[in-house]
């Protein structure tokens, strides 16, 4: 018999963004979906779930603590208890607190090898509150987290917010997070059965999301950088090929050492003997490796990465990425 893991949609965004709003959305609009819905709130009583329209959805919540740290462990049981428990159900939504980290949450699909045999992560759904996220930003630490972290935006209620705002709003999210695709809405409004299907940390895609445009000479291209108060997104595009070893010990030192500053990376790397691409995320403060595509014939290897952090220091990366060029 062969089994097919369950999809996985986290929504993500700051207090009030719209999170609920959308979830109730995805319900309306997807009425032939089973979804199995965790609902995390930060304080005792879980009001969300009350919130989420009344259908026939399972419903589950993980109170008092944030997912993405204290109650992490709860959500491995309850995760345990949905493969193994009478639930009927083809889709799983986790709606964060407004304050959860959620690459900390999608460690526990991307890293856990039992978890990752029953739930598949398809994307991470990021609510902004274009009324409100120029505040946040640059205060609010896990608010950039959020966006930086987020597969799809969703900018929210925009018919509120004036010309200037959305622009300034899509400036700064775009500078922390390149990859994204977005929309903007009223109440989180959009056609959704797409979302559900993001399939973001498939390798297809993620080498379609770091498909910037490339030149052809430099021995490092420094494609951008962009800032947004201390925030900064650095890409990178690497003609020489990287050697194995050093790679992996560069990331595993350099997130262990200073992993709270790094909120994600991204790369399709170029390993030297390797005929496919090697695909590095970033989760957690935790380098993970995943294989890519085989090197098409025609193609030309090259490593493509970008950084989302905080005070990430260009020459310095940049230092430490060429010392694990294959020699
Ligand atoms: N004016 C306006 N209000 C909105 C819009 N979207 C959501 N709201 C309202 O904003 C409030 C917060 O929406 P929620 O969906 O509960 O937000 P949330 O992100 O789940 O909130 P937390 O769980 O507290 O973090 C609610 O009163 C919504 O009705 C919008 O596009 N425009």
């Amino acid at each position: 018999m062969s089994f097919k893991a369950v999809p996985v949609t986290i929504l993500t965004g700051f207090l009030g963004a719209g999170k609920t709003t959308f979830l109730n959305h995805l319900i309306a609009e997807n009425p032939q979906k089973k979804f199995v819905i965790i609902e995390n709130e930060f304080g005792e009583i879980n009001i969300d779930s009350q919130l989420v329209i009344n259908t026939d959805e399972n419903i589950f919540e993980l109170s008092n603590g944030c997912i993405c740290c204290s109650v992490n462990g709860d959500l491995a049981a309850l995760l345990n208890k949905l493969v193994t428990g009478p639930y009927d159900y083809d889709h799983l939504i986790i709606e964060t607190t407004g304050i959860a980290d959620p690459s900390a949450v999608a460690a526990t699909f991307l890293t856990d090898y039992n978890i990752q045999t029953a739930f598949k992560l398809d994307g991470v759904i990021g609510i902004v509150d274009t009324l409100n996220v120029l505040d946040v930003l640059g205060v609010e630490e896990e608010a950039s987290k959020q966006i930086a972290f987020s597969d799809f935006l969703i900018f929210n209620k925009s018919s509120k917010a004036s010309a200037e705002t959305l622009a300034e709003v899509k400036e700064k999210v775009k500078a922390l997070n390149p990859f994204a695709d977005f929309v903007f809405t009223d109440y989180s409004k959009t056609p959704s059965s797409n979302l559900l299907q993001l399939n973001a940390f498939d390798k297809t895609k993620v080498r379609f999301n770091l498909g910037f445009k490339t030149d052809d000479k430099p021995l490092i291209q420094l494609k951008a950088e962009t800032h947004h108060h201390n925030i900064v997104s650095q890409s990178y595009i690497l003609k020489p090929s990287f050697d194995l070893l050093k790679l992996r010990h560069y990331f595993s030192v350099m997130l262990m050492i200073q992993g709270a500053y790094f909120y994600r990376i991204k790369g399709i790397l170029n390993i030297e003997g390797f005929k496919k691409q090697l695909i590095v995320q970033s989760v957690k403060g935790a380098p993970v490796f995943t294989e890519g595509d085989d090197w098409k014939n025609d193609e030309e290897r090259e490593t493509r990465i970008v950084f989302i952090g905080k005070n990430l220091k260009r020459e310095i990366l940049e230092k430490g990425l060429k010392q694990c060029f294959y020699k």
